[in-house]
């Protein structure tokens, strides 16, 4: 569903992903794990067409994307759940979501989204910014599903976020993915989650992978080593 193949990232002179290669399957849950500065974040902003890509090409779905801008890339079927959320603050819960309709061409919030996210219906009047962290969070997966993509990319999603909601939002990744099969591209730190909702776990070191493992046979302590500081 997503090929990426000798990818280079550059901030002006300042290479900061030195030619990455990896695909992910449809249905695939895949993390991103690395410290901070490894170019997790850098990796997402590319795919989303925010930065740009120097070198080597994406591909979803068999399309290469990588010389499309942002908004053709969401059309071609890649969403973003940005690191912070970003989500409106002044936008009510049910004017945020449908900010992500616009490449549908619908006006209504399909139901799915409100049954994957009971607490948005309930909140669906309050403004954004009312919401508590884990609720934001909610929000900004149910506004990138709203695109009806093919490839989801969340930019470390349970950062600021207490471990029961992180358990649940888990569940509910692994539901999105069985249900509508689509890739999901998580950047972490945080290991349990990614042990919880991964089929696979690669590692970024300073703009290159250096460790690529399904789930089933990942070395723990191994992955361990590379995020501890
Ligand atoms: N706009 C920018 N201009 C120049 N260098 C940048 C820019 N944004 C990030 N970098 C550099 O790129 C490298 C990778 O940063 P990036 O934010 O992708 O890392 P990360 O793995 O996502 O870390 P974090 O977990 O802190 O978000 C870092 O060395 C960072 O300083």
């Amino acid at each position: 569903m997503l090929q990426i193949d000798h990818y280079h990232v550059a901030y002006g002179q300042s290479e900061v992903l030195h030619g990455l290669d990896f695909t992910v399957a449809p249905g695939e849950i895949v993390a991103i794990m690395g410290r901070n500065g490894m170019g997790k974040t850098t990796l997402m902003k590319s795919l989303m067409g925010i930065v740009p890509t120097s070198q080597g090409s994406a591909q979803v779905d068999g399309i290469d994307v990588t010389a499309l801008k942002s908004f053709e890339r969401v059309s071609r079927g890649i969403a973003y759940v940005p690191q912070g959320r970003m989500i409106f603050p002044t936008m009510t819960v049910q004017e945020n979501i449908e900010t992500g309709l616009t490449t549908s061409g619908s006006t209504k919030v399909p139901d799915g989204i409100y049954e994957l996210f009971p607490v948005l219906l309930d909140m669906k009047s309050r403004r954004g910014g009312n919401l508590s962290g884990g609720q934001q969070q909610q929000l900004a997966i149910a506004r990138a599903l709203a695109t009806n993509p093919k490839v989801l990319l969340l930019d470390e999603p349970t950062e600021g976020i207490q471990p029961s909601i992180i358990r649940e939002m888990a569940r509910v990744l692994k539901r999105i993915r069985d249900e509508r099969g689509l890739s999901i591209i998580v950047s972490e730190q945080v290991l349990s989650f990614a042990l919880d909702v991964a089929d696979r776990i690669l590692v970024l070191e300073n703009g290159r992978l250096v460790h690529d493992e399904p789930r089933s046979s990942v070395d723990e302590a191994k992955v361990a080593g590379f995020l501890s500081v």
